[in-house]
C-alpha cells in the first residue's frame, strides 16, 4: 500500500539529491511496506534493493514511529553498503508519516570524517531539516493520493457513463470527459470533424457558464457531403462544470414518440363520415410514396392529425416529423427558421448559428401548415429545395443534402391565389402531387356525435370524471350549429363542458353561453292573440306586440334553448336578420 513511494522515486531521487549537494551528507530512503530502499545518494545507490531490514535502525523506527539519532554505532547496519569502514558512520533517522501511518524512513548520514563531524557538530538542526523534509514528502504523498483517487475516480465515472444509453460530456475548466458513445456520434476518429463539433459543443458550453442555466440547443455534423442533426441538452453543474447529453435525431424522436402525447395512427381520426373513411382508405395507398400531398379544408377539421398518420404509416416513420406553421411566425423569421443560418449570418443571429426545419426533417416529413401565407420570395427558395434537394443555410457558402417528403396544408384557396399572383404556380403543382380535401365538420353531421362521445371519453380519463353522455336535445344543439372552427371548436366545448361537470348526462345549460344559449330572449307580457288589437295600447304599440308575438310562435316550433342554426332559421323565414329579432322582442 505505501508503495506510493515508489510511484514517487523521481521527485525523491531529486529531492535528497539537492539536499545532498547542499549539506555535503548522505541521504537515503527506505519504505516501509514493502521494506525497500528505494532513494540514495553516494554510496547508498549501491544498495538500493537492499531487502533484508531485520534487525536494523530503520526497522526500529517504521516500528516505533519515532525519530532516532545514532552516533558512531558499534555495529553497523546494513552490513552490505560496499566501501563503507564504518568508523565515521552516524545517522540521523527520521519516519514518513501520514497520520498514523509510516509510508517509509529517511536518513541522513556521515561516512568519512569530514560528514561526521559536521553532522554530530549540526545534529540539532539537521533533525529539524529531515522533519521539514519528511513533511514536504508527506504533503506531495497527499497530492499524489489526491490526484490517484481523482483519476479513479474520473475512471469510475467513465465506466458508469459507457454504461449509459446516451451521449455524455462532461466539462470541468479545460478537462473534457466523455464516454463512448459521445465519441462515437463526434467521430473520435475523424480528427477533423471531431474537432469541429468539440468546438462547437464549447462555445455553446461557455454560453452555459457564463449565465448560468441549462440550454437546450443543436448543432450540424457534417460529413460525407451529409448533414447530421445533434441535440445538445446542456446542464450547468457549478461555475466549473457543465455536463452535456447528446442525442441524434433517431434518439429524440423514439423518445418523443415512444411517450407521446399524439396518437399519431389512423386510428386517431375518428370519423364515421364514408367521404372521411375513404380517405382513411386512401392514405394507407399513398403513404409509403414520396409524393408531395397538399392537404387542404377549413381550420381545425384535421389538416395536421392526416398529416401526422401519414408520416407514421410510411417507411420514413422512424425520422422526424418536423411541423412549422407558416401563418404563426413573422415574415422575417420564417427564412430563418425553415432554412436556418451559419454563425454571425446577420446582425443578432446567433453566434452559434441556427440549423433550419428543412434540415432537421432530413429523411422525414416536413409538414408545412398554412402554406397559402408563405411570401413569395421564400415560395421561390422553397421551390429550389424541391427542386435540386439541397438547402443553403443563410449566410452559408455550404449547400447541406436533404431527402424529405412535403405534405402541406391550407384553409385559403390556392387556385384563387395564383390568379391573383399571390402564389407560385409552379410550387403549387410540385406541392399538390396529391390532393387531400377534408369536408368541414357541418357536413359530418354523423361525426359529431361520434366526436362528442370520443371527447367525453378523452376528458373522462384526462380530469377523472364521469360524465356518461349527452342528452338528445342537447345533441341536437350540437348537430345543428355550423362548427365554424370545426372538430377543434367541438373538442374546446366538450373540454369547457368536462370542466364543470362531475358526473351524469351533458345538458344543455352545461353548454357555453355565448354559442348555444339564447336565454336572454326572454319573452314578456303582454302577449297578444293575433287577431285581437289592443285597443289600451297605441298603435304602434300594438304593431310591436304583433311582431313580437309572431316571433315568439317560430320560436316555440323548435327545442329550447334555441339553437344558433335554429335562430339562423327563424330569421330566414321572416326574412331578418339576427340583430333586428333581438330588437323586436326585447
Ligand atoms: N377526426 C378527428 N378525430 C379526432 N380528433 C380530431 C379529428 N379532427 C381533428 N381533431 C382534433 O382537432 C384538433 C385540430 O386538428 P388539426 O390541428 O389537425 O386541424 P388543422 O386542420 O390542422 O387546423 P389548422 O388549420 O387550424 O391548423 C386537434 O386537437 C385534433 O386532434
Amino acid at each position: 500500500m505505501n508503495s506510493i513511494l515508489l510511484e514517487l522515486k523521481p521527485f525523491l531521487d531529486t529531492l535528497i539529491l539537492s539536499f545532498s549537494a547542499v549539506l555535503n551528507l548522505e541521504f537515503t530512503i527506505i519504505s516501509a511496506n514493502p521494506t525497500r530502499r528505494i532513494a540514495g545518494t553516494g554510496i547508498y545507490k549501491k544498495a538500493l534493493n537492499q531487502k533484508d531490514w531485520n534487525n536494523t535502525y530503520t526497522d526500529y523506527v517504521i516500528k516505533t514511529k519515532k525519530n532516532l539519532t545514532v552516533l558512531r554505532p558499534e555495529k553497523i547496519y546494513p552490513k552490505i553498503i560496499d566501501g563503507c569502514t564504518g568508523s565515521y558512520y552516524s545517522i540521523i533517522l527520521e519516519p514518513i508519516m501520514l497520520e498514523d501511518l509510516v509510508y517509509g524512513v529517511l536518513v541522513i548520514a556521515s561516512f568519512d570524517e569530514k560528514q561526521q563531524n559536521f553532522l554530530i557538530n549540526n545534529k540539532e538542526k539537521l533533525i529539524n531539516y529531515l522533519k521539514h523534509i519528511s513533511s514536504l514528502i508527506t504533503a506531495k504523498i497527499i497530492e499524489t493520493e489526491l490526484k490517484n483517487k481523482i483519476t479513479i475516480y474520473n475512471k469510475n465515472l467513465e465506466e458508469i457513463l459507457n454504461y449509459l444509453n446516451e451521449g455524455i460530456l462532461l466539462f470541468e475548466k479545460d478537462k473534457i470527459i466523455t464516454n463512448s458513445i459521445a465519441n462515437s456520434i463526434l467521430y473520435i476518429n475523424e480528427m477533423d470533424i471531431y474537432n469541429d463539433l468539440i468546438k462547437k459543443i464549447k462555445f455553446e458550453v461557455e454560453n452555459c457558464l457564463k449565465i448560468k442555466k441549462d440550454i437546450n440547443t443543436k448543432i450540424i455534423k457534417y460529413y460525407n457531403n451529409l448533414s447530421f442533426v445533434l441535440f445538445l441538452e446542456l446542464k450547468y453543474l457549478d461555475e466549473n462544470k457543465v455536463l452535456v447529453l447528446l442525442n441524434t435525431l433517431d434518439k429524440i424522436q423514439e423518445q418523443n414518440f415512444s411517450n407521446s402525447e399524439f396518437d399519431n395512427s389512423l386510428k386517431a381520426i375518428v370519423t364515421q363520415d364514408p367521404e372521411m373513411l375513404n380517405l382513411k382508405k386512401n392514405i394507407q395507398a399513398i403513404s409509403n410514396n414520396d409524393s408531395n400531398i397538399l392537404i387542404q379544408g377549413e381550420t381545425g377539421t384535421g389538416k395536421e392529425l392526416f398529416a401526422r398518420a401519414i408520416h407514421f404509416s410510411s417507411y420514413r416513420k422512424n425520422n422526424p416529423f418536423i411541423s412549422i406553421n407558416c401563418a404563426s411566425i413573422p415574415e422575417t423569421l420564417l427564412e430563418s427558421e425553415l432554412f436556418g443560418y451559419e454563425s454571425g449570418a446577420f446582425t443578432g443571429a446567433s453566434k452559434s448559428g441556427k440549423v433550419g426545419k428543412i434540415v432537421l426533417a432530413n429523411n422525414g416529413t416536413l409538414f408545412l401548415d398554412e402554406i397559402g401565407d408563405m411570401p413569395l420570395y421564400l415560395q421561390a427558395k422553397l421551390l429550389r429545395v424541391l427542386n435540386d434537394s439541397y438547402v443553403e443555410p443563410i449566410g452559408s457558402e455550404k449547400s447541406i443534402k436533404v431527402n424529405i417528403r412535403i405534405i402541406s396544408a391550407t384553409n385559403k384557396n390556392l387556385s384563387e391565389m395564383i390568379k391573383n399572383n399571390e402564389f407560385r404556380s409552379d410550387l403549387y403543382f410540385r406541392l399538390n402531387v396529391i390532393p387531400i380535401n377534408i369536408p368541414p365538420l357541418k357536413n359530418r353531421k354523423k361525426d359529431i356525435q361520434l366526436l362528442i362521445n370520443y371527447f367525453i371519453d378523452k376528458y373522462n380519463k384526462k380530469f377523472e370524471k364521469n360524465v356518461t353522455g349527452i342528452d338528445l336535445n342537447t345533441l341536437d344543439i350540437l348537430s345543428n350549429y355550423s362548427w365554424p372552427g370545426n372538430v377543434r371548436e367541438l373538442e374546446n366545448t366538450i373540454e369547457y363542458v368536462m370542466n364543470f361537470k362531475e358526473k351524469g348526462i351533458i345538458k344543455s345549460e352545461d353548454l357555453p353561453n355565448k354559442h348555444f344559449n339564447i336565454n336572454f330572449i326572454e319573452l314578456q307580457n303582454p302577449k297578444m292573440e293575433l287577431d285581437t288589437y289592443n285597443k289600451s295600447l297605441t298603435f304602434k304599440d300594438n304593431v310591436k306586440l304583433y311582431e313580437k308575438t309572431i316571433i315568439e310562435q317560430e320560436i316555440q316550433k323548435y327545442p329550447s334553448p334555441l339553437s344558433r342554426d335554429n335562430l339562423l332559421k327563424i330569421c330566414h323565414k321572416l326574412n331578418i336578420s339576427p340583430a333586428t329579432l333581438y330588437r323586436k322582442i326585447k
